[in-house]
């Protein structure tokens, strides 16, 4: 019997490529940052989606954490409000607070767990204030050595992953707006005060309190570039003290994704990568096969990520983050 040439072989051999990932993966939680600039696309959103819902029919337990910096200045905007950003960071007044949590909680948010959703009962839409899961002081801009108001910005300093880690359990898909409760005010009659959190800082944070095995920071450019705007070379891989060196001479969007990604790997996740989330499947490029894309931060363990510590070095539960100034400047 002659054995016909099956046109389908190289889709086999795709699968099996992705086999040593898969068995790698299976059972971790992986945390997405899907980012405001990343996502204007709508095919770009659907295949964000399709990897997400990939992820977890695969055995891992994907947690996303949005941005929605450009909706938040498109939504201010259309209210005739200025915002400014100071060292990357939104200066937030109580009126914008508003409309941040508005835009993310009440647009963003939905429609990523609408999308989600097209491929079963699986997301389910938080913020940080829901279940206690984000506490947050206030945060101040270091702009020149010196402390700047920029108001309702908060730096997170508490975390109880316990909603999220029951969800996972349950099969769910955690999809986390960065706004958190206050913890440093005293509650009115309406509750407690809510901070505006960066959410490549939130998803750091998260990713490091859940010991998730990897935490994914799509954006809009390919890596973290080794001289930009001069080059568009990609660092491939570098480790946390390659990266402390390399920190001061980032710029702005660049610096919370790479102080979120040094965060996360100083806290117990074994990788951090920063993707591309223009290229369609960018998730599952990185996760199942053997060129990867992006920028990887691994620790300095000589052994690289493979041989770095179990993920969970942070308690999972109920995290006090050290959010040094050192860390998140
Ligand atoms: N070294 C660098 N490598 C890559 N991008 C950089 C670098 N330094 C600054 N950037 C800028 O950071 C931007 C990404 O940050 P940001 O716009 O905040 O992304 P997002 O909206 O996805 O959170 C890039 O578009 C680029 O303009
Ligand atoms: C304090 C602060 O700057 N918060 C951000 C929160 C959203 C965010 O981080 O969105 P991206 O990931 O799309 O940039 C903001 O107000 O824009």
């Amino acid at each position: 019997m002659s054995t016909r040439a099956h046109t389908a072989l190289p889709k086999a051999r795709t699968l099996i490529e992705a086999l040593p990932w898969l068995t790698r993966h299976h059972g971790r939680t992986v945390v997405v940052k899907f980012g405001g600039n990343a996502m204007v696309d709508e095919e770009l959103k659907a295949a964000f989606a399709q990897d997400v819902v990939f992820l977890r029919h695969a055995g891992l337990r994907p947690v996303v954490v949005h941005g929605g910096g450009p909706q938040i200045s498109a939504q201010l905007d259309r209210l005739g409000m200025q915002s400014e950003f100071k060292a990357g960071l939104r200066v937030t007044t109580p009126e914008m607070m508003d409309v941040v949590r508005m835009v993310l909680a009440g647009q963003v948010q939905r429609e990523l767990v609408g999308l989600l959703n097209q491929h079963g009962p699986f997301a389910v839409g938080m913020t940080g204030e829901d279940a206690h899961l984000f506490a947050a002081t206030r945060r101040f801009a270091d702009i020149d050595g010196e402390r700047v108001d920029i108001g309702r910005v908060g730096d997170i300093t508490e975390i109880d992953t316990g909603a999220i880690e029951a969800l996972l359990d349950d099969g769910r898909i955690p999809v986390i707006s960065s706004i958190a409760r206050s913890a440093d005010e005293p509650a009115g009659a309406a509750g407690p005060g809510v901070y505006n959190v960066n959410a490549d800082t939130a998803a750091a944070a998260l990713a490091a309190a859940l010991g998730a095995e990897t935490l994914m920071v799509l954006t809009d450019v390919e890596g973290l570039y080794a001289d930009w705007p001069r080059s568009d070379d990609v660092i491939s891989r570098l480790t946390v003290s390659e990266l402390d060196r390399l920190l001061p001479e980032l710029a702005s969007g660049m610096v919370p994704k790479m102080e979120g990604c040094r965060y996360a790997v100083r806290h117990g996740v074994r990788t951090a990568r920063v993707i591309d989330g223009r290229v369609p499947h960018s998730i599952l490029l990185e996760i199942f096969t053997d060129e990867g894309i992006g920028t990887m931060v691994v620790p300095d363990d000589p052994g690289g990520p493979d041989d770095a510590p179990e993920p969970g070095g942070v308690p999972r539960h109920r995290t006090k983050t050290e959010a040094t100034e050192g860390d998140r400047a």
